[in-house]
């Protein structure tokens, strides 16, 4: 028996709910793409691995398709995923111009997945009519925001109609239908390369937006983008299935404008209503005022909302906070930007000093800052595991148990961000116990109670990233983990046979 049914809702439309108990790690839902294809606004890729392909500027490429010269590379020249749009390309001429745009968009790729999703329609009308047709698309207020659905328009819709000659078996109409689709319910996946692409899953689509996710998905590039659907934790009969359509580090207000532009719908979820975002603080302000009280929206899900202090009388606009975070992220985009170096760890450390005077400790912009600074610490040049003195260790230990306790609150359970930080957290913890029994400040039996500690981490950081598909980074990840695991079991009971 399938283990989700489809339920109606005024508010959100349709969406999954369960048919039974599930255990958390359970599948629920395990399907196929229904189509896959490059992300819009992607550069120029190959259309069978969507890899970046280089281009020169007057269209110059080794890398097309022998037939129809649009973008290919010699590895993909007989793929399967290509043939409908060669068939098409070849037929009407259409000539592939290799051209980008100044931030790298190449536009005349635009038309690729949605002409794929439109020739499955064609050969496969019942599931059409059956697992697409009823998606939800939002044109209405796609149609508002006139500059992007104007592009769309003429390099999706007539560019298919017109130069590709398609005119008589496409309307407009189901053209821009297909585009809001695509917008609204497809998914962002990786080759086992790590080249992004998009994939449109008939069931997966329907699952409700929630900020905190109650299921985890992982795709399969070595089973043709498949994708499966877990519970993240254990899961009542009858409760509504959720995962995140937004990047659950983000504050409210980033996380609702995303949802609002991007998804056209208000997210209500408990999160997002709570100005302390579930007791973390995660959009928390310092006041400016009395710098003992702490900054809250009045109203996290209303743009005119004001903020208001929690011990003195002070308050200011929503829009005034807007500002200040605005400053805050282009500061951290730059940073964000440099290469890993010693310099831009230094930078970083001296921006999150910065912020303590300006925001909650554990606000999101300050867990941004630690996550990079989690992942220079031990890996950049004079900044190297050997050469991190223990001061440094626990500083990296103490970085990830913040990161950690905001993730248990937003995602908890099975997450795959929490595994990735399972992970770092175990290598100062082992350096430290090292370095404490050597100085001789731990003994052999509490050297053996920090090992086993640590093993329970790696546990379960593999147990979360077991259901990866083990052709990519995650995968991989995952049988790093375990032989770090086996080593430490290894030299536990080493310890053991020494006492
Ligand atoms: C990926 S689709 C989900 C399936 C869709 N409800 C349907 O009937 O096909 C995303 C759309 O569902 C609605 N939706 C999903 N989660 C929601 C939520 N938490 N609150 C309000 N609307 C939601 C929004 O209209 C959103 O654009």
């Amino acid at each position: 028996m399938l283990k989700w049914r489809i339920v109606m809702d005024p508010l959100m439309g349709r969406s999954l709910v369960t048919t039974e108990i599930v255990k958390k790690g359970e599948m629920v839902v395990e399907e196929s793409p229904f189509a896959i294809g490059p992300k819009q606004n992607s550069g120029i890729v190959c259309l069978g691995c969507y890899r970046d392909l280089f281009f020169g500027e007057d269209g110059d490429s080794l890398d097309r398709c022998e037939r129809c010269d649009w973008p290919l590379c010699s590895a993909c020249f007989d793929i399967p995923d290509h043939l409908g749009e060669c068939e098409i390309f070849t037929k009407a001429k259409v000539h592939f111009a290799g051209n980008v745009s100044e931030d790298g968009v190449c536009t005349q790729l635009d038309c690729i997945t949605p002409l794929r999703v439109l020739l499955v329609k064609e050969s496969d009308p019942d599931r059409w009519e059956r697992e697409i047709a009823p998606m939800e698309y939002h044109n209405e207020e796609r149609r508002k925001m006139v500059d992007v659905w104007n592009a769309d328009f003429v390099n999706i819709a007539q560019y298919l109609r017109g130069p590709c000659r398609l005119a008589e078996r496409f309307s407009e109409d189901l053209i821009m239908q297909i585009v809001g689709i695509l917008e609204v319910n497809a998914f962002e996946a990786r080759t086992t390369l790590g080249y992004a692409l998009r994939c449109l899953y008939p069931i997966t689509g329907i699952l409700a937006h929630n900020c905190v996710p109650n299921t985890f998905r992982t795709i399969h590039p070595s089973e043709g983008f498949k994708i499966r659907l877990r519970a993240m934790c254990n899961l009542n009969e009858g409760q509504q299935l959720q995962h995140s359509y937004t990047y659950t580090l983000n504050g409210t207000s980033q996380r609702q404008e995303h949802l609002k532009n991007g998804k056209f719908f208000t997210c209500e979820c408990k999160r997002c209503k709570d100005p302390t975002e579930l007791g973390t603080n995660f959009s928390t302000f310092k006041c400016s005022k009395c710098e003992e009280g702490w900054l809250l929206s009045t109203n996290p899900i209303d743009r005119s909302c004001y903020w208001k202090c929690t011990l003195c009388t002070f308050q200011t606009s929503n829009n005034a906070i807007q500002k200040a975070l605005s400053v805050m992220q282009s500061e951290v985009a730059t940073l964000q930007a440099m290469d890993p170096s010693p310099q831009k760890l230094q930078e970083t450390e001296k921006l999150m000093r910065k912020y303590r005077v300006v925001v909650h400790p554990l606000h999101f912009i300050q867990i941004g800052l630690r996550q990079n600074l989690i992942e220079m610490y031990g890996r950049v040049a004079e900044y190297e595991l050997s050469e991190l003195p223990d001061v440094m260790l626990e500083h990296k230990e103490e970085l990830c148990r913040q990161v950690l306790h905001v993730l248990d609150v937003f995602e908890p359970g099975l997450s795959r961000t929490r595994a990735m930080m399972l992970y770092e957290l175990h290598v100062p913890l082992v350096l430290l116990a090292k370095s404490g029994f050597i100085s001789g400040v731990l003994t052999a039996e509490a050297l053996k109670l920090k090992l086993l500690d640590v093993i329970a981490i790696l546990n379960e950081c593999v147990d979360i990233l077991q259901y990866e598909d083990p052709e990519t980074q995650e995968g991989n990840l995952c049988k790093v983990a375990q032989q770090a695991k086996n080593q430490l079991t290894q030299s536990v009971e080493g310890l053991t046979v020494a006492e």
